[in-house]
């Protein structure tokens, strides 16, 4: 028994907080790598803006916030936000980094809000991206970086992105024993 409201996670120099009805990545030890590989590609690009879309509890918007900004999360469980928001307070050396912004909303309505970014991070539900595919292709986002764990999906929505090329690639055994994994994929108009 604990008074405690989140459950902290350790993910790289990251401290996570989730509560309950937050989606969290099944395999902790993967999802460091997964974040941390998207935190080097983004240090190399340098976005002048990041939108993660579908943020859940922020990993990968606040591993960006850490080498690049300002960066902003979309997510619809308002408990995620509520985490994100916590763990973007207590982010190593915080004061430093640019706006670091969370907000509970439909990630398709966020992207034609009338708020761009130069990079766009999505990592869906396994039904993928849907109509959002479409309107990032119309977007003025350079870059995308998309992280799946169903390939089907993927290969559908990038199917509606014929702007966006695959630029980098790599494969993550989220699920160990399983047939299912998770990529993740750079995007470059
Ligand atoms: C695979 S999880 C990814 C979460 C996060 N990126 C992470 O690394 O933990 C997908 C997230 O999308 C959220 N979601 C589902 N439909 C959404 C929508 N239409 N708009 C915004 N978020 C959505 C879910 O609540 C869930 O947190």
């Amino acid at each position: 028994m604990t008074s405690d409201q989140t459950l902290p996670m350790r993910l790289n120099h990251i401290t996570l907080h989730l509560r309950p009805r937050s989606f969290f990545q099944t395999n902790t030890a993967v999802a460091a790598q997964l974040y941390r590989q998207a935190q080097q590609w983004i240090s190399e690009i340098q976005p002048t803006s990041v939108l993660d879309l579908f943020c859940g509890v922020g990993g990968f918007a606040l591993h960006a916030a850490t080498v690049a900004g300002p960066v902003r999360g979309v997510e619809l469980s308002e408990d995620a936000v509520a985490s994100a928001r916590l763990s973007a307070e207590q982010l190593p050396g915080r004061e430093s980094l640019g706006a670091i912004q969370f907000e509970a909303g439909d990630a398709t309505s966020a992207l034609d809000d009338g708020r761009p970014a130069d990079l766009v991070i999505v990592n869906p539900p396994r039904r993928g991206i849907g109509e959002l595919a479409a309107a990032l292709d119309r977007s003025s986002a350079t870059h995308v970086l998309y992280s799946s764990c169903n390939a089907t999906s993927l290969a559908a929505d990038l199917a509606r992105m014929p702007s966006l090329r695959v630029t980098r690639a790599r494969l993550f055994d989220m699920f160990p024993q399983t047939r299912h994994h998770e990529v993740l994929l750079l995007l470059e108009r």
